[in-house]
């Protein structure tokens, strides 16, 4: 059966392309999602993107993506990354391997951005690549 991914986007990330382009550059989110439908469909999976402001919406989608029989999550989680350990219940509910990924490097901004409530249980982490750090999730998620 084809494998079944999903690319979550938490608050602000719609604005990508227009949100501080000298921290984010200029590639929107419709770009992202349109190049990761594309990555995916080359491999024979499928990907289904969701973006969110809320964090009760994010967290729905989780679940909903157990029913939905996800194989594997790809995630930009925003600045809830920095304060939501709903979140990360909600992935440690549901069990399902996931990818966080930050288009700017947090690790190099001011402190709070430093401590992630997400990555303790994530297969792995990509910051500071830009929009390829999608590219490169979904690449090892396909795997
Ligand atoms: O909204 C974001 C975007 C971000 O996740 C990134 O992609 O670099 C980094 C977060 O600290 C910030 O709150």
């Amino acid at each position: 059966m084809a494998k079944k991914l999903l690319l979550l986007n938490g608050p602000n990330l719609n604005l990508l392309g227009t949100r501080e382009p000298a921290v984010y550059g200029t590639t929107t989110l419709a770009d992202i999602e349109n190049a990761a439908v594309a990555q995916a469909t080359n491999a024979g999976a499928a990907l289904e993107h969701f973006q969110s402001n809320h964090e009760g919406a994010l967290i729905d989608r989780i679940h909903a993506a157990r029913t939905e029989g996800v194989d594997f999550i790809v995630i930009n989680p925003g600045g809830l990354t920095h304060t939501s350990v709903a979140l990360r219940d909600a992935f440690a509910s549901v069990a399902i391997p996931f990818v966080e990924v930050h288009v700017s490097n947090v690790h190099a901004r001011e402190s709070f951005r430093q401590h992630s409530y997400l990555s303790g249980i994530a297969r792995g982490v990509i910051c500071g690549l830009g929009p390829d750090g999608y590219r490169f999730a979904i690449d090892f998620a396909l795997k």
